[in-house]
């Protein structure tokens, strides 16, 4: 049911995709569908820039060229999935640690679609542990300073992320305050990037539902 809404968000992006221009893609369950819509245009666009590795190589096993960032000044529109979106169109995101490399590729879009199941809004931030990415000798460091500001950072095990860093997870957080938080841990020395998508939030929103896609307003 869960993934059936998430192919419902990801083939509803296509209508929103400009012909004969680079994609930005996300990465994660909701995104491989998208990757999968995206193969059926692939003559029709430019090619892909990736926020991951595992992105990446599906993109390349469907046929889709996958672009150098550095070699694009600005693209139309991204799309990526999120782990919690409020009504501000806010997000968490992060869940599969690729978090670092979809801020940057969608900082370099104009247009930010989220794809989402119908389970990810929220009124509220932090249900879902906020992924912060963290140089690894500062992993303690940095956790030290998140319990500081109220939440409950926990190393993510096992997990290197595309860029060789550690994810904490950090629970017990409700963020009211999304954009300040966001530059908040930001400014904590060690962090590489934080899973907050407030300052640069998504501009459309596709919600799948048991019924079809929902665009919120
Ligand atoms: O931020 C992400 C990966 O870092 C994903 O967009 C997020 O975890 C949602 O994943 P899924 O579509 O599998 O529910």
């Amino acid at each position: 049911m869960l993934d059936d809404m998430k192919r419902k968000a990801a083939w509803a992006a296509l209508e929103f995709i400009p012909r004969h221009t680079v994609v930005g893609v996300g990465t994660g369950s909701t995104v491989n569908h998208f990757i999968d819509a995206l193969a059926t245009i692939k003559h029709e666009i430019k090619g892909a820039v990736s926020s991951s590795e595992q992105s990446t190589a599906k993109l390349k096993d469907l046929g889709i060229p996958v672009l150098d960032l550095n070699s694009i000044d600005r693209f139309s529109v991204y799309v990526d999935g999120a782990d919690e979106i409020n009504p501000d169109k806010h997000m968490i995101k992060g869940g599969g640690a690729a978090l670092t490399r979809e801020k940057i590729v969608a900082a370099v879009a104009e247009t930010f679609i989220c794809i989402v199941d119908e389970s990810k809004q929220v009124p509220v931030l932090g249900r879902f542990p906020l992924p912060v990415e963290v140089i690894p000798m500062a992993s303690s460091y940095v956790a030290r300073e998140l319990n500081k500001i109220g939440g409950r950072a926990v190393l993510r095990a096992g997990v290197t992320t595309d860029n060789g860093n550690v994810i904490l997870d950090v629970h017990d957080l409700e963020i009211r305050h999304p954009i300040q938080l966001e530059a908040q841990i930001n400014n904590i020395v060690g962090v590489v990037t934080n899973g907050i998508f407030a300052i640069r939030a998504a501009d459309k929103v596709l919600v799948g539902t048991p019924a079809g896609t929902t665009i919120l307003k």
